[in-house]
């Protein structure tokens, strides 16, 4: 597995098994880390979260459990495709309004991604709902056989338990906000 960022492994040391081993060279830390977040990928951790009906913003995800600033909360998980792909499904989404927004566009080594999570899977990332002033950050890493890029959201500062997860979803487009408001907050 690589990382294309690896400065959040300061805070990850905190809360993961290295936190009990004592000194542990800085090399075999990353190593550490990084095997950590690859497991809790693909066994699909998703530990002290929970889904609840928020007021105005349907579904959300609550924290059970107090999470560590830098540590792995949870994947957004969803059919990864080419970014114009992503692009063309984004078009013909928006003219069926039952169909919600679930499409999660990145950059990764140069090429345009999107996480396509519309399909109602039970998975929680695609649950968690827009702050601009979010607890989470999300990183991308390579993991698995074929190598492939997930993405993940990790603590951007401590969190505490009950909690609702939040994130910036990065769209700045003028007409956007003005179709929906709750982007500009
Ligand atoms: C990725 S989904 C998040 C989960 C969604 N709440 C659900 O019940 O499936 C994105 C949608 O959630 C709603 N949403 C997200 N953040 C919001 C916010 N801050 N205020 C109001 N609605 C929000 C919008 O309807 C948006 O299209």
């Amino acid at each position: 597995m690589q990382s294309s960022e690896l400065e959040w492994c300061a805070n990850a040391e905190n809360h993961l098994s290295l936190r009990r081993s004592g000194r542990v060279p800085q090399g075999i830390k990353k190593k550490r880390i990084q095997q950590e977040l690859e497991a809790a990928i693909l066994n699909g951790f998703k530990d002290g979260l929970q889904i609840r009906e928020m007021d105005d913003k349907g579904r959300g995800v609550i924290t059970t459990r107090e999470f560590y600033k830098g540590e792995f909360v949870v994947e957004y998980e969803g059919e990864l495709v080419d970014g114009k792909v992503g692009k063309k499904r984004d078009i013909l989404y928006k003219k069926d309004s039952k169909i919600g927004c679930y499409l999660y566009f990145f950059k990764h080594r140069d090429r345009q991604y999107c996480l396509d999570a519309t399909e109602e899977t039970g998975k929680l990332g695609r649950l968690i709902n827009h702050s601009r002033n979010g607890n989470l950050i999300s990183r991308v890493i390579e993991v698995g056989k074929p190598i492939k890029p997930h993405l993940i959201f990790l603590a951007r500062r401590d969190i505490l338990k009950n909690e609702e997860l939040l994130y910036d979803y990065g769209d700045r487009n003028p007409q956007n906000i003005m179709d929906h408001p709750w982007l500009a907050h």
